[in-house]
């Protein structure tokens, strides 16, 4: 602990306001976990920092408004500017500033990383006098998709990656996926294995497992659809910017990292007037192209809602989540990601799409 904290108060005597990062592979749950605690705050004023890859915006349309009472629209900050973890000295501290200037202050601020932020650089921003001097992170939580990790998502196979290395030793063979989701556990104070509806007990028992090998001293939690008591998540008072040196990271020693590892494309859909029959295109894209990720919001001819699309892998929803307001485009945005390779033109070839950004 330094000379400007001690016990949670700052130097001028007032207590820190206590911030929870909320990390976790992309899909996992984070956003579903966060609309829990919206709408069981217990009247606690909260405020949301909101960082996801593709600038769609989805997470933060699907929390503004579900939790009115714990937090409006301002206390809502969003960025879109890349990876929290990449952009924490541009984007962070403006955006807390933002939040801290709020009258009266939050009591409580939430801040979900994008899927594939490593959140120890973000814990280390913790230690910036400005930031230091007045919030403490109160807890890093890590957000698993139980059904992804049973299905080896995140661990290589060893033979196949040796086999490989006789193959031919110069290729690279971490693998980027095992490394975020690694990373993100190790820093964690709580691992949440989320979508238990998806799986059986011994698959769950494998997950574990899973997660133990990695992060011997995890403490787990195994929930279905994020239902989860705010109290076991928030309060934990683990000051973990005073306990980075505990929370090893693989890119630990290196001066940055970046994503190169994974793409991404967002692409612009006009009016559809069959769902059913663009979401069957999309689940094949999802299977034949090696997607990690889809979301966003499509306008159907005739229809006053905006229909919200999600998808993990293969596994795709669709509802209509809200009308399309008489002053918002009605526009159909999809973000699409991916490993490294990802075939943009197969998916907005076989998508009858173009390309919007990267
Ligand atoms: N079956 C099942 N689906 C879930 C569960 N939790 C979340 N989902 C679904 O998984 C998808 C992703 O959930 P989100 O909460 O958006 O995940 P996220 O971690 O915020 O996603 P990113 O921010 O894109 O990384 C959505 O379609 C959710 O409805 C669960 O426990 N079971």
């Amino acid at each position: 602990m330094n000379d400007q904290s001690l016990n949670g108060q700052s130097l001028n005597g007032l207590a820190k306001i206590p911030a929870t990062i909320i990390t976790g592979f992309l899909g996992a749950g984070k956003t579903t976990i966060i609309r829990r605690i919206l709408a069981n705050s217990g009247g606690r004023r909260l405020a949301l920092v909101i960082n996801e890859f593709g600038d769609v915006g989805v997470d933060a349309e699907i929390l503004k408004g579900c939790g009115d009472l714990a937090c409006d629209a301002r206390s809502i900050v969003e960025l879109a500017n890349g990876c929290i973890c990449c952009t924490v000295a541009d984007d962070f501290l403006p955006a807390i500033e933002q939040l801290l200037a709020l009258d009266p202050p939050p009591e409580h601020i939430i801040i979900e990383t994008s899927g594939l932020a490593l959140p120890k650089p973000l814990v280390k921003a913790f230690d910036w006098p400005a930031i230091r001097s007045r919030l403490t992170v109160d807890g890093v939580i890590a957000i698993v998709d139980g059904a992804a990790v049973a299905a080896g998502r995140f661990a290589s196979d060893p033979e196949q990656v040796a086999l490989q290395r006789q193959a031919d030793p110069s290729v690279d063979h971490d693998d980027p996926l095992e490394e975020v989701f690694g990373d993100q556990l190790l820093c964690a104070d709580i691992v949440v294995v989320n979508k238990t509806d998806l799986i059986d007990e011994v698959e769950q028992r494998a997950v574990v497992d899973a997660i133990l090998a990695r992060a011997p001293r995890a403490k787990i939690v195994s929930v279905a659809e994020g239902r989860i008591e705010p109290a076991v998540l928030l309060g934990l008072c683990a000051a973990a910017e005073d306990d980075v040196e505990n929370r090893p990271s693989c890119h630990d020693g290196e001066a940055e990292h970046d994503h190169d590892d994974f793409d991404s494309l967002v692409v612009e859909v006009g009016s559809i007037s069959d769902s059913a029959a663009f979401m069957r295109r999309l689940a094949e894209i999802a299977g034949r192209v090696d997607v990690l990720r889809i979301k966003g919001f499509l306008d159907v001819r005739g229809k006053p809602m905006r229909l919200l699309v999600q998808g993990v892998g293969e596994r795709l929803q669709h509802n209509f989540d809200r009308p399309w307001r008489a002053e918002e485009l009605r526009r159909g945005r999809l973000v699409i990601i991916g490993v490294k390779g990802l075939d943009a033109a197969a998916v907005t070839g076989l998508l009858d799409v173009s390309r919007a950004s990267a």
